[in-house]
């Protein structure tokens, strides 16, 4: 369980991680999604008491990072998997790391096993691809056998049999009752993924839910309608409007409708004499409603790039 409350981090006037009140369950995937630059990197140095928070508090299994005795035996991270020595062998790095934190020599082959790189044990960790590298990185993770695990961006450039494996893998951890925590940007991938999902825009919460409830909370379900491009839709759209449905026409032809079901729309059409092609509510997806609980932030970002290259 990670509980963070208040949690708030302030680069001199800038607030890139504001005022962070939520709770990450066991036995689940919990995605964090934001877009770049959102606080996701900087939230998850603050659980792991790599960065002090300028205010609030980030709890593993009710304790802060630094009252953990052993550390990696209550939480395992990965936040840069190109952060090992070069030289050193994955079972070189691996063993290391047991060793300062007193973690049973034996962990060393049973998680490069788990991660699938027996065979590459031997191998310098410079030389490892970034799907390998990642794959040390989560087994690093699994060391100390935690109950919490945060992962950031652990698909970030990995190919798509990679991407299955490390999905796959990280839902078998949860399903053993483990906290698992990661970042990423990618919410085709989250909605595979995760079980639940927090977003973030400008360091601040937008959304806090099972991945259903925060698609819906941010999908303006509509109705799509096609007919014949004089056939009388302007009409419909008037009766429409006048019934207090939000109507847009993307294209000829076609109208979007919002605030009045489906079949609402196809008697009003029908009582219209006006003749469809298409009548068709249009699902709600991941994707659209990441794009409309973050487009603030992102669109804060845009304008703020432009100002700095209109010198304003
Ligand atoms: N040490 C620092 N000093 C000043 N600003 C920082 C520092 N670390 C991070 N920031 C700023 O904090 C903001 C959040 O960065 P962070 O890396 O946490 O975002 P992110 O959501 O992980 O983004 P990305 O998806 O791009 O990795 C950014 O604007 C970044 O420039």
């Amino acid at each position: 369980m990670l509980t963070l409350r208040g949690l708030t981090k302030r680069y001199g006037e800038k607030t890139v991680v504001d005022d962070l009140t939520l709770e990450v369950a066991p036995g689940k995937v919990t995605g964090f999604l934001g877009p770049n630059g959102a606080g996701k990197t900087t939230t998850m140095r603050m659980i792991t008491g790599l960065d002090r928070p300028t205010s609030g508090t980030a709890l593993i299994s009710g304790k802060p990072y630094a009252g953990l005795g052993r550390p990696l035996r209550t939480v395992g991270s990965l936040l840069d998997a190109r952060a090992t020595h070069p030289r050193r062998t994955a079972h070189q790095h691996l063993l290391a790391m047991a060793r300062s934190n007193g973690i049973p020599a034996r962990r060393v082959p049973e998680v490069l096993g788990a991660v699938g790189l027996t065979d590459v044990a031997g191998r310098r960790a410079g030389t490892f691809s970034l799907g390998m590298a990642q794959r040390l990185g989560i087994a690093a993770a699994l060391l100390g056998d935690p109950e919490v695990l945060l992962l950031d961006e652990p698909v970030n450039g990995l190919d798509p049999d990679g991407v299955l494996w490390v999905r796959t893998f990280l839902r078998s951890l949860a399903a053993e009752g483990r906290t698992v925590f990661l970042s990423s940007h990618l919410m085709s991938e989250m909605e595979l993924t995760a079980d639940r999902l927090v977003v973030i825009g400008q360091g601040r919460l937008l959304a806090d839910g099972p991945v259903a409830d925060v698609v819906a909370a941010g999908t303006r379900r509509s109705v799509r309608v096609r007919g014949p491009q004089h056939g009388g839709l302007a009409a419909l759209a008037d009766r429409l409007a006048r019934e207090g449905a939000e109507v847009d026409s993307p294209a000829p032809g076609e109208l979007d409708v919002s605030g009045v079901p489906l079949e609402r729309v196809g008697d009003l059409a029908h009582e219209a004499h006006v003749h469809l092609y298409e009548l068709r509510a249009v699902e709600a997806s991941l994707e659209e409603a990441y794009m409309r609980l973050t487009s603030e932030s992102v669109e804060y970002a845009r304008k703020r790039r432009t100002d700095v290259e209109a010198g304003v």
